[in-house]
Protein backbone atom coordinates (compact mmCIF):
# COMPACT_ATOMS: atom_id res chain seq x y z
CA UNK A 1 0.00 0.00 0.00
CA UNK A 2 1.12 3.63 -0.52
CA UNK A 3 1.50 6.07 2.48
CA UNK A 4 2.07 9.51 0.96
CA UNK A 5 5.06 11.45 2.89
CA UNK A 6 4.08 14.91 5.07
CA UNK A 7 5.43 16.85 2.26
CA UNK A 8 2.92 15.49 -0.26
CA UNK A 9 -0.15 15.39 1.99
CA UNK A 10 0.77 19.12 2.43
CA UNK A 11 0.85 19.89 -0.64
CA UNK A 12 -2.28 18.34 -2.26
CA UNK A 13 -4.07 19.90 0.74
CA UNK A 14 -2.77 23.36 -0.53
CA UNK A 15 -3.71 22.91 -3.85
CA UNK A 16 -6.79 24.26 -5.34
CA UNK A 17 -9.26 20.72 -6.49
CA UNK A 18 -12.21 19.62 -8.67
CA UNK A 19 -14.13 16.95 -7.18
CA UNK A 20 -16.59 15.41 -9.86
CA UNK A 21 -17.90 12.27 -8.52
CA UNK A 22 -19.15 12.52 -4.88
CA UNK A 23 -22.77 11.21 -3.85
CA UNK A 24 -24.58 13.31 -1.07
CA UNK A 25 -25.65 10.58 1.55
CA UNK A 26 -22.05 8.73 0.70
CA UNK A 27 -20.02 11.81 1.59
CA UNK A 28 -22.17 12.81 4.45
CA UNK A 29 -20.12 13.92 7.84
CA UNK A 30 -19.24 11.34 9.97
CA UNK A 31 -20.23 12.89 13.13
CA UNK A 32 -23.35 13.71 11.41
CA UNK A 33 -24.07 10.07 10.60
CA UNK A 34 -22.75 9.03 14.32
CA UNK A 35 -25.10 11.90 15.83
CA UNK A 36 -28.44 10.42 13.34
CA UNK A 37 -27.65 6.59 13.71
CA UNK A 38 -28.39 7.32 17.23
CA UNK A 39 -31.17 9.18 16.69
CA UNK A 40 -32.58 6.93 14.56
CA UNK A 41 -31.97 4.25 17.13
CA UNK A 42 -30.08 1.97 14.89
CA UNK A 43 -29.07 -1.85 16.01
CA UNK A 44 -25.87 -2.82 17.35
CA UNK A 45 -25.32 -4.63 13.66
CA UNK A 46 -26.10 -1.44 11.57
CA UNK A 47 -23.93 0.66 14.02
CA UNK A 48 -21.49 -1.92 13.37
CA UNK A 49 -21.92 -1.92 9.27
CA UNK A 50 -21.37 2.10 9.31
CA UNK A 51 -18.12 1.79 11.96
CA UNK A 52 -15.57 1.18 9.57
CA UNK A 53 -14.21 1.64 5.46
CA UNK A 54 -16.86 -0.72 3.84
CA UNK A 55 -14.02 -3.17 1.69
CA UNK A 56 -16.87 -4.99 -1.19
CA UNK A 57 -19.59 -4.08 -3.09
CA UNK A 58 -22.07 -5.72 -1.07
CA UNK A 59 -20.10 -3.98 2.28
CA UNK A 60 -20.96 -0.70 0.54
CA UNK A 61 -24.53 -1.06 -0.46
CA UNK A 62 -25.17 -2.76 3.23
CA UNK A 63 -23.64 1.08 4.62
CA UNK A 64 -26.15 2.75 2.14
CA UNK A 65 -29.13 1.00 3.49
CA UNK A 66 -27.57 1.72 6.96
CA UNK A 67 -27.09 5.71 6.11
CA UNK A 68 -30.44 6.08 4.15
CA UNK A 69 -32.15 4.71 7.21
CA UNK A 70 -30.68 7.42 9.38
CA UNK A 71 -30.95 10.40 6.89
CA UNK A 72 -34.87 11.31 7.18
CA UNK A 73 -36.44 14.27 6.03
CA UNK A 74 -35.73 17.60 4.36
CA UNK A 75 -34.29 19.55 7.26
CA UNK A 76 -31.51 16.79 7.22
CA UNK A 77 -31.00 16.53 4.04
CA UNK A 78 -30.52 20.26 3.61
CA UNK A 79 -27.70 20.27 6.75
CA UNK A 80 -25.93 17.61 4.87
CA UNK A 81 -25.92 19.23 1.39
CA UNK A 82 -24.37 22.40 3.61
CA UNK A 83 -22.14 20.39 5.93
CA UNK A 84 -20.73 18.58 2.65
CA UNK A 85 -19.99 21.95 0.38
CA UNK A 86 -18.49 23.17 4.08
CA UNK A 87 -15.78 20.22 4.30
CA UNK A 88 -14.95 20.17 0.32
CA UNK A 89 -14.34 23.71 0.99
CA UNK A 90 -12.42 23.21 4.00
CA UNK A 91 -10.24 20.11 2.08
CA UNK A 92 -9.26 22.91 -0.70
CA UNK A 93 -11.99 21.96 -3.21
CA UNK A 94 -12.98 24.89 -5.48
CA UNK A 95 -15.98 23.28 -7.63
CA UNK A 96 -17.81 20.27 -6.27
CA UNK A 97 -20.18 18.51 -8.63
CA UNK A 98 -22.47 16.57 -5.82
CA UNK A 99 -25.06 13.71 -7.05
CA UNK A 100 -27.75 12.11 -4.95
CA UNK A 101 -30.82 9.94 -5.92
CA UNK A 102 -34.10 11.94 -5.33
CA UNK A 103 -35.70 9.98 -2.76
CA UNK A 104 -39.35 10.35 -1.28
CA UNK A 105 -39.00 10.52 2.50
CA UNK A 106 -43.05 9.57 2.82
CA UNK A 107 -43.26 9.25 6.56
CA UNK A 108 -41.79 12.86 6.39
CA UNK A 109 -43.34 14.29 4.15
CA UNK A 110 -41.19 14.31 2.10
CA UNK A 111 -41.74 13.95 -2.33
CA UNK A 112 -38.71 14.09 -4.70
CA UNK A 113 -39.32 17.45 -5.43
CA UNK A 114 -38.85 18.45 -1.89
CA UNK A 115 -35.54 16.33 -1.65
CA UNK A 116 -33.95 18.30 -4.47
CA UNK A 117 -35.11 21.56 -2.80
CA UNK A 118 -33.53 20.57 0.47
CA UNK A 119 -30.25 19.89 -1.62
CA UNK A 120 -30.31 23.23 -3.29
CA UNK A 121 -31.07 25.20 -0.13
CA UNK A 122 -28.38 23.58 1.64
CA UNK A 123 -25.96 24.96 -1.17
CA UNK A 124 -27.68 28.31 -0.61
CA UNK A 125 -27.17 27.91 3.40
CA UNK A 126 -23.42 27.30 2.41
CA UNK A 127 -22.66 30.37 0.30
CA UNK A 128 -24.67 32.54 2.91
CA UNK A 129 -21.18 31.43 5.20
CA UNK A 130 -18.93 30.29 3.04
CA UNK A 131 -15.39 32.60 2.12
CA UNK A 132 -15.46 34.82 -0.39
CA UNK A 133 -11.97 33.72 -1.18
CA UNK A 134 -12.05 30.23 -0.52
CA UNK A 135 -15.49 29.62 -1.52
CA UNK A 136 -16.53 25.98 -3.12
CA UNK A 137 -18.38 26.57 -6.03
CA UNK A 138 -21.03 23.53 -6.46
CA UNK A 139 -23.74 22.24 -8.88
CA UNK A 140 -26.07 19.20 -8.71
CA UNK A 141 -26.27 16.15 -10.56
CA UNK A 142 -29.57 13.84 -10.48
CA UNK A 143 -28.99 10.04 -10.00
CA UNK A 144 -30.74 7.62 -12.03
CA UNK A 145 -30.71 4.10 -9.34
CA UNK A 146 -30.64 0.96 -11.28
CA UNK A 147 -33.27 -0.59 -9.57
CA UNK A 148 -35.27 2.32 -10.71
CA UNK A 149 -37.73 1.14 -13.33
CA UNK A 150 -38.06 3.65 -16.82
CA UNK A 151 -40.64 5.67 -15.10
CA UNK A 152 -39.10 6.70 -12.27
CA UNK A 153 -36.08 7.47 -14.85
CA UNK A 154 -38.15 9.68 -17.14
CA UNK A 155 -39.51 11.48 -13.46
CA UNK A 156 -35.85 12.26 -12.70
CA UNK A 157 -35.20 13.59 -16.27
CA UNK A 158 -38.27 15.72 -15.87
CA UNK A 159 -36.74 16.91 -12.28
CA UNK A 160 -33.46 17.47 -13.59
CA UNK A 161 -35.32 19.69 -16.11
CA UNK A 162 -37.17 21.79 -13.43
CA UNK A 163 -34.76 22.35 -11.74
CA UNK A 164 -31.69 23.28 -14.68
CA UNK A 165 -31.91 26.92 -13.63
CA UNK A 166 -31.07 26.50 -10.35
CA UNK A 167 -28.00 24.44 -10.60
CA UNK A 168 -29.03 20.97 -12.13
CA UNK A 169 -26.71 20.48 -14.45
CA UNK A 170 -26.67 16.51 -15.21
CA UNK A 171 -27.88 13.00 -15.03
CA UNK A 172 -26.44 10.30 -13.50
CA UNK A 173 -26.44 6.32 -13.53
CA UNK A 174 -25.70 4.86 -10.16
CA UNK A 175 -26.34 2.01 -8.02
CA UNK A 176 -26.11 -1.65 -7.84
CA UNK A 177 -24.10 -2.50 -10.44
CA UNK A 178 -25.68 -6.12 -10.22
CA UNK A 179 -28.99 -5.15 -10.51
CA UNK A 180 -30.84 -3.51 -14.15
CA UNK A 181 -30.62 -3.52 -17.89
CA UNK A 182 -28.92 -0.41 -19.26
CA UNK A 183 -32.08 -0.66 -22.25
CA UNK A 184 -34.33 0.20 -19.26
CA UNK A 185 -32.52 3.48 -18.88
CA UNK A 186 -31.68 4.40 -22.59
CA UNK A 187 -34.96 6.33 -23.35
CA UNK A 188 -34.65 8.66 -20.57
CA UNK A 189 -31.01 9.09 -20.66
CA UNK A 190 -31.59 10.35 -24.49
CA UNK A 191 -34.25 12.86 -23.53
CA UNK A 192 -31.97 14.13 -21.13
CA UNK A 193 -29.55 14.62 -23.96
CA UNK A 194 -31.59 15.92 -25.94
CA UNK A 195 -32.85 18.54 -23.92
CA UNK A 196 -29.58 19.61 -23.00
CA UNK A 197 -28.73 17.85 -19.84
CA UNK A 198 -24.80 15.90 -19.08
CA UNK A 199 -24.83 12.41 -18.35
CA UNK A 200 -22.42 10.58 -16.32
CA UNK A 201 -22.53 6.70 -16.20
CA UNK A 202 -21.19 4.07 -13.64
CA UNK A 203 -19.76 1.64 -15.90
CA UNK A 204 -17.49 -1.74 -15.65
CA UNK A 205 -17.65 -1.88 -11.31
CA UNK A 206 -18.14 -5.79 -11.38
CA UNK A 207 -16.79 -8.25 -14.11
CA UNK A 208 -18.51 -9.21 -16.84
CA UNK A 209 -20.46 -6.38 -18.09
CA UNK A 210 -18.56 -5.93 -21.33
CA UNK A 211 -21.92 -5.77 -23.35
CA UNK A 212 -22.97 -3.26 -21.31
CA UNK A 213 -20.40 -1.36 -21.49
CA UNK A 214 -19.71 -1.68 -25.20
CA UNK A 215 -23.44 -0.54 -25.48
CA UNK A 216 -22.79 2.88 -22.76
CA UNK A 217 -19.95 3.64 -24.84
CA UNK A 218 -21.29 3.40 -28.31
CA UNK A 219 -24.24 5.82 -26.02
CA UNK A 220 -21.22 8.61 -26.10
CA UNK A 221 -22.07 9.78 -22.17
CA UNK A 222 -20.06 13.03 -21.81
CA UNK A 223 -18.26 11.70 -18.62
CA UNK A 224 -17.91 7.87 -17.14
CA UNK A 225 -17.39 6.56 -13.65
CA UNK A 226 -14.77 3.94 -12.75
CA UNK A 227 -14.46 1.69 -15.50
CA UNK A 228 -12.84 -1.03 -13.21
CA UNK A 229 -13.46 -3.63 -15.67
CA UNK A 230 -12.80 -2.88 -19.04
CA UNK A 231 -12.35 -5.78 -22.17
CA UNK A 232 -9.39 -4.76 -24.56
CA UNK A 233 -11.82 -3.80 -27.32
CA UNK A 234 -13.72 -1.77 -25.22
CA UNK A 235 -10.94 0.41 -24.10
CA UNK A 236 -9.85 0.75 -27.79
CA UNK A 237 -13.26 2.24 -28.25
CA UNK A 238 -13.14 4.57 -25.39
CA UNK A 239 -9.89 5.52 -26.04
CA UNK A 240 -11.18 6.76 -29.45
CA UNK A 241 -13.89 8.39 -28.11
CA UNK A 242 -12.34 10.56 -26.38
CA UNK A 243 -15.23 10.13 -23.30
CA UNK A 244 -13.20 11.37 -19.55
CA UNK A 245 -13.24 9.00 -17.06
CA UNK A 246 -13.56 9.71 -13.06
CA UNK A 247 -11.63 7.76 -11.19
CA UNK A 248 -11.53 7.11 -7.56
CA UNK A 249 -8.49 5.36 -6.10
CA UNK A 250 -9.57 3.82 -2.85
CA UNK A 251 -12.91 3.42 -3.53
CA UNK A 252 -12.01 1.06 -6.36
CA UNK A 253 -9.03 -0.16 -4.72
CA UNK A 254 -11.81 -1.69 -1.54
CA UNK A 255 -14.24 -2.53 -4.08
CA UNK A 256 -12.40 -3.83 -6.69
CA UNK A 257 -9.70 -5.74 -5.47
CA UNK A 258 -9.82 -8.49 -7.22
CA UNK A 259 -8.47 -6.47 -10.34
CA UNK A 260 -7.10 -3.84 -8.38
CA UNK A 261 -5.28 -5.26 -5.59
CA UNK A 262 -3.04 -2.00 -4.34
CA UNK A 263 -3.34 1.97 -5.51
CA UNK A 264 -0.37 1.22 -8.38
CA UNK A 265 -2.24 -1.36 -10.31
CA UNK A 266 -4.83 1.22 -10.60
CA UNK A 267 -5.86 1.95 -14.07
CA UNK A 268 -5.31 5.68 -13.80
CA UNK A 269 -1.86 5.11 -14.73
CA UNK A 270 -3.00 3.59 -18.09
CA UNK A 271 -5.63 6.37 -19.29
CA UNK A 272 -2.91 9.01 -17.42
CA UNK A 273 -0.10 7.65 -19.07
CA UNK A 274 -2.06 7.37 -22.43
CA UNK A 275 -3.24 11.07 -22.61
CA UNK A 276 -6.69 10.12 -21.89
CA UNK A 277 -8.46 12.83 -19.45
CA UNK A 278 -9.05 11.51 -16.19
CA UNK A 279 -10.04 13.59 -12.92
CA UNK A 280 -9.50 11.97 -9.50
CA UNK A 281 -12.50 12.03 -7.31
CA UNK A 282 -13.85 10.58 -3.78
CA UNK A 283 -17.17 8.94 -4.79
CA UNK A 284 -17.67 8.43 -1.47
CA UNK A 285 -15.79 9.90 1.36
CA UNK A 286 -17.95 9.22 4.14
CA UNK A 287 -17.93 5.50 3.27
CA UNK A 288 -14.08 5.07 2.25
CA UNK A 289 -12.78 7.16 4.87
CA UNK A 290 -10.58 9.24 2.07
CA UNK A 291 -11.05 13.09 1.03
CA UNK A 292 -10.07 14.44 -1.87
CA UNK A 293 -6.86 15.69 -1.06
CA UNK A 294 -6.09 12.12 0.48
CA UNK A 295 -7.01 11.15 -2.64
CA UNK A 296 -4.63 13.07 -4.04
CA UNK A 297 -1.70 12.63 -2.20
CA UNK A 298 -2.01 9.27 -3.15
CA UNK A 299 -1.98 9.50 -6.75
CA UNK A 300 1.30 11.78 -6.30
CA UNK A 301 2.80 9.25 -4.42
CA UNK A 302 1.41 5.90 -6.16
CA UNK A 303 1.96 7.11 -9.65
CA UNK A 304 4.95 9.94 -8.76
CA UNK A 305 3.30 12.93 -9.86
CA UNK A 306 4.81 16.51 -9.78
CA UNK A 307 3.00 19.64 -8.61
CA UNK A 308 2.31 20.31 -11.91
CA UNK A 309 0.84 17.10 -13.17
CA UNK A 310 -1.54 17.31 -10.63
CA UNK A 311 -2.37 21.18 -11.50
CA UNK A 312 -2.76 20.11 -15.24
CA UNK A 313 -5.17 17.04 -13.82
CA UNK A 314 -7.35 19.27 -12.15
CA UNK A 315 -7.06 22.29 -15.09
CA UNK A 316 -8.46 19.14 -17.32
CA UNK A 317 -11.12 17.95 -15.05
CA UNK A 318 -12.89 21.80 -15.00
CA UNK A 319 -12.90 21.49 -18.54
CA UNK A 320 -14.62 17.78 -17.98
CA UNK A 321 -16.69 19.41 -15.99
CA UNK A 322 -20.87 20.15 -16.64
CA UNK A 323 -20.32 23.65 -15.76
CA UNK A 324 -21.03 26.06 -18.66
CA UNK A 325 -17.66 27.42 -20.08
CA UNK A 326 -19.38 30.83 -20.34
CA UNK A 327 -20.51 31.11 -17.26
CA UNK A 328 -19.39 33.96 -14.87
CA UNK A 329 -18.44 31.13 -12.18
CA UNK A 330 -16.42 28.92 -14.53
CA UNK A 331 -14.44 31.93 -15.50
CA UNK A 332 -13.79 32.49 -11.69
CA UNK A 333 -12.68 29.00 -11.02
CA UNK A 334 -10.52 28.43 -13.65
CA UNK A 335 -8.92 32.11 -12.63
CA UNK A 336 -8.42 30.87 -9.08
CA UNK A 337 -6.58 27.12 -10.94
CA UNK A 338 -4.53 29.12 -13.25
CA UNK A 339 -3.15 31.46 -11.08
CA UNK A 340 -1.58 28.14 -9.37
CA UNK A 341 -3.08 29.67 -5.73
CA UNK A 342 -1.90 27.25 -2.69
CA UNK A 343 -4.75 27.21 -0.06
CA UNK A 344 -3.73 28.51 3.43
CA UNK A 345 -5.71 25.51 4.44
CA UNK A 346 -5.49 24.60 8.66
C1 LIG B 1 -18.47 2.08 -6.21
N1 LIG B 1 -19.35 3.15 -5.87
C2 LIG B 1 -20.67 3.25 -6.24
N2 LIG B 1 -21.18 2.52 -7.24
C3 LIG B 1 -22.48 2.62 -7.59
N3 LIG B 1 -23.36 3.44 -6.97
C4 LIG B 1 -22.89 4.18 -5.95
C5 LIG B 1 -21.55 4.13 -5.54
N4 LIG B 1 -21.39 4.96 -4.52
C6 LIG B 1 -22.60 5.53 -4.29
N5 LIG B 1 -23.52 5.04 -5.15
C7 LIG B 1 -24.95 5.38 -5.27
O1 LIG B 1 -25.18 6.58 -4.51
C8 LIG B 1 -26.13 6.33 -3.46
C9 LIG B 1 -25.75 7.13 -2.23
O2 LIG B 1 -25.86 8.52 -2.46
P1 LIG B 1 -27.26 9.26 -2.64
O3 LIG B 1 -28.26 8.64 -1.68
O4 LIG B 1 -27.69 9.11 -4.07
O5 LIG B 1 -26.95 10.69 -2.26
C10 LIG B 1 -26.07 4.83 -3.24
O6 LIG B 1 -27.26 4.35 -2.67
C11 LIG B 1 -25.83 4.30 -4.65
O7 LIG B 1 -27.05 4.26 -5.37
ZN1 LIG C 1 -20.05 6.59 -7.60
Amino acid sequence: MVTPTAAQVSLARRLPKIELHAHLNGSIRRSTLKELALAAGLNARESQIIRGDARTVSEMFAVFDVIHHAVRGGKTIRRIAREVLEDAEADGVVYLELRTTPRAHTECGLDQVGYVESVLQGFKDYEETAQRDRRCFARLILSIDRRDPAEVAEATVDLALRYRDRGVVGIDLSGDPTKGRWETWLGPLTRARESGLKITLHAGEVPDVDEETRRMIAFKPDRFGHLCFLSSENQSSLWASGIPIELCLTSNVLTCSSTIPTYAAHHFALHHGRGHPVALCTDDCAVFGSSLSNECAIAIAAFSLSADDLRAITRRSLHMSFLDPSSHDFAQILTRLEAGEEMDLQ
